[in-house]
């Protein structure tokens, strides 16, 4: 699902009013009309609920007013209150209408102009069992004047719940700044699309539970604005290749190549191993130092491990004469060997890498220099500690996660997963996704390594980087909350994860 910022979302109205003919005031009644229906759906004793609609001046008031309207004659019990404070007092046309529609109705409406008027709104606060927020959607386009900011602190300091039309009043759609104030939500209904902001700065503090409601603009629409950024859902986790054919045979699914573990650190060999070979690696080839081969090779007899003592140039060339996709990293071990051998395999062979934990440690230490010039398609997978030591000096604490991946991975070249909460994937095209499936049982040992393993496996069934890397995390999160449901987040182990990660392949077909 795409995933845009004001300028896009402002287009892709503008188009679907200029070029596909609709009337914005259609799309406005549609957007009511979506509203009314989830909230409904939403709070399911709304009729007992007494109800308190905060419009804008511009068609985010008007969406308001339009759902004033609607729950009225439901039977709902209503109040608006309208806040415009420019000198002439002027809305958009299609606020005006809605306006002229509701003044002719039995519902309270109250106009907002200055400080003075907030007596009635403050006692009416009190007895507000729902507070919708139509003030601002994403013509937010300047820091909140004082009045709004007293309105918006009034009511964050009830508790009360608050729906967000659109975006939550405050909150800048772009990169989830805020300046002065924002409305904190329970819930955010996106229209046609959820904004970027959504996943930025405070964003996901204050949008509460994010639900995207079509209000009729055909698809094509958005297809025709180039949107570089996509969030992943549900959808993203399925594996987008064909089936497998009955004459298939092994060789046809990859061969990963997989140089991970260190003494101590035997485990993240076989998570990331079996993890591959869960997402349908046809082959996995580990190379392990030789003090841990038994505990690797007697745990996965489906995988050909070799015993290594690094540094050793003649186990990688037999691996990169084998293997179409290689990770390196995790619990590999940051000794000077290891860093010998990240340095051969930078300079030799042309499959894509996948480099991960100590692997990115490593290159750290290498410097990022040559990335560019790779002859090879490299996949980066930071935790945000290992995001910063990468970046070094030129790592910007406000710059959001999205922003600062999608840079990097343009500057340098790669394919970016820069993990944590809402993990970010950013291609060298500019391309990037953010993920909306966050599981906090994947705050547990060796899920990374297990991300990796499935990246790796889905590289070498033909996927492009960027593709394997949305799809693996999409994937991965799905297993997080499938474990979360069945173990809980505390007891989730990483080895639980490989086990859904079959269920929920087999559920995607
Ligand atoms: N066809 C469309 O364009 C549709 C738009 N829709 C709604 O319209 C919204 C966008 O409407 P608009 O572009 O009118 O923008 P908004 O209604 O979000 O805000 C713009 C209005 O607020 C004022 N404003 C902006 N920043 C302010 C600030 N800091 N303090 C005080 N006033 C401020 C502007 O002067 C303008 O009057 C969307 O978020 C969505 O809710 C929906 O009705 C669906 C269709
Ligand atoms: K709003």
């Amino acid at each position: 699902m795409y995933l845009v910022n004001r300028q896009e979302m402002k287009e892709i109205d503008a188009r679907a009013i200029d070029q596909w003919r609709f009337p914005s005031l259609i799309l406005m009644e549609n957007a009511a009309r979506s509203i009314t229906e989830a909230l409904f759906e939403t709070y399911e004793d709304l009729m007992d609920r007494r109800i308190i609609v905060l419009c804008g001046p511009g068609n985010n008031g008007g969406d308001g007013l339009a759902v004033a309207r609607m729950l009225h004659l439901k039977g709902a019990k209503v109040a608006v209150y309208i806040v415009n404070e420019s000198s002439d007092q002027k809305t958009s046309i299609d606020h005006g209408v809605n306006r002229e529609i509701i003044d002719h109705l039995s519902i309270r409406v109250f106009d907002i102009h200055r400080e003075g008027q907030l007596r009635l709104l403050k006692a009416n606060l009190n007895h507000c069992d729902l507070l919708i927020d139509a003030l601002f959607g994403v013509g937010l386009d300047r820091p909140l004047s004082a009045l709004v900011t007293e309105i918006i602190d009034i009511a964050n300091e009830r508790d009360l719940p608050v729906v967000a039309i659109d975006c939550p009043s405050g909150l800048n759609a772009d990169n989830g700044q805020v300046e002065g104030a924002v409305l904190e939500c329970t819930d955010t209904l996106a229209l046609t699309l959820p904004k970027v902001g959504f996943y930025a700065g405070r964003g996901p503090d204050v949008c509460g539970r994010v639900q995207v409601l079509d209000i009729g603009i055909p698809s094509e629409v958005a297809d025709s604005l180039a949107v570089k950024t996509s969030l992943l859902t549900a959808a993203d986790a399925k594996v987008k290749k064909d089936k497998r054919p009955a004459d298939c045979y092994k060789h046809q699914f990859g061969h990963v190549g997989i140089i991970a573990g260190s003494v101590g650190m035997s485990g993240a060999a076989v998570l990331t191993a079996q993890a591959a070979l869960r997402t349908g690696a046809g082959l996995v080839s580990v190379l392990a130092d030789k003090r841990i081969f038994h505990a690797v090779s007697t745990v996965m007899p489906e995988a050909m491990v070799r015993p290594v003592q690094w540094p050793s140039p003649s186990a990688l060339d037999w691996l990169l004469a084998r293997a179409n996709v290689l990770c390196l990293g995790p619990g590999l071990g940051l000794d000077e060997a290891k860093e010998e051998t990240l340095r051969y395999l930078l300079d030799h062979g042309d499959q894509p890498l996948v480099l991960d934990a100590d692997g990115l440690t490593l290159l750290a230490r290498l410097g990022l220099d040559g990335l560019k010039e790779a002859s090879r398609e490299l996949i980066l997978t930071p935790h945000p500690g290992e995001f910063k030591r990468l970046c070094g000096e030129s790592h910007d604490p406000k710059v959001s996660r999205l922003e600062a991946a999608r840079a990097f991975a343009e500057k340098y070249r790669v394919t970016l997963v820069l993990k944590g909460f809402q993990t970010v994937v950013a291609a060298a095209d500019g391309r990037a996704a953010v993920n909306s499936i966050n599981s906090p049982a994947l705050a547990t040992a060796g899920a990374g390594d297990v991300l990796a393993g499935m990246i790796t496996a889905l590289i070498g069934q033909g996927l492009s980087p960027f593709e394997a890397a949305t799809t693996a995390v999409a994937l991965h999160g799905q297993c997080g909350r499938n474990c979360a449901d069945i173990y809980g987040e505390d007891s989730t182990l990483a080895g639980d994860l490989i086990q859904e990660i079959a269920k929920e392949l087999r559920r995607g077909k």
